[in-house]
């Protein structure tokens, strides 16, 4: 069964981004120190305006334990001119395997991210990441994924990630 994520983007009250209000201010030991609300806080890839940076949508198949992303990365994305930057890859690809990750494993973090940038990412051009759980021992769950253009021609970049699920006896994060 494959379910949509983020397919309409959401909008907050008096703005274009939704709102991550339960966030708390943090101290260096990470732990929460103020249980006040960011009101600016915004999740990352939706931080940008419309059109102009992250333009995505993601799919998740819950018995294949696969998620895809087509995402067209916008103007305020360029690194080399004419290209993505690849952080903003690197963005996409981490929030990819994360919601693989997260749909399959409930509360994880990122533990490690390897990438391969293979070739680079035309600016505003349509590509897809194909992210799929490879296996899972005790908290930690691996998910691979690639980024391919729409006609699977072309193979951009390549990662495998390590998530680990948060273990609830730990108070941070
Ligand atoms: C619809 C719902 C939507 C919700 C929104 C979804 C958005 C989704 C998108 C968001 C996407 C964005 C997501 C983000 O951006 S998450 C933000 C970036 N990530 C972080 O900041 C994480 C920082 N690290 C930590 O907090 C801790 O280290 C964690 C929590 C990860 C583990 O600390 P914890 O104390 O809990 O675990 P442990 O140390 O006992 O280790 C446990 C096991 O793991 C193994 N290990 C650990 N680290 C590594 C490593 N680096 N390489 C290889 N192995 C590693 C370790 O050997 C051990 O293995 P074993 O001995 O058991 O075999």
């Amino acid at each position: 069964m494959s379910i949509p994520i983020n397919l309409v983007r959401g909008r907050g009250v008096g703005s274009g981004r939704p709102r991550q209000d339960s966030l708390c201010l943090r101290g260096a030991d990470s732990k929460p120190v103020k249980e006040e609300p960011l009101s600016q806080a915004r999740l990352f890839p939706r931080s940008l305006e419309e059109g102009l940076g992250f333009e995505y949508a993601m799919f998740h198949n819950q018995v294949e334990n696969r998620t895809v992303c087509i995402l067209q990365g916008g103007p305020y994305l360029q690194g080399i001119p004419g290209f993505l930057h690849g952080g903003a890859i690197a963005t996409m690809i981490d929030s990819t395997v994360g919601m693989c990750a997260v749909l399959t494993g409930g509360a994880v973090m990122t533990a490690n991210l390897n990438i391969n940038f293979r070739r680079p990412i035309p600016l505003c051009s349509v590509v897809v990441i194909n992210s799929q759980l490879d296996k899972i021992e005790g908290r930690k769950l691996f998910v691979s994924c690639n980024v391919q253009s729409l006609d699977e021609k072309t193979l951009y970049s390549e990662a495998t990630s390590l998530f680990v699920k948060l273990d609830p006896k730990k108070t941070s994060p």
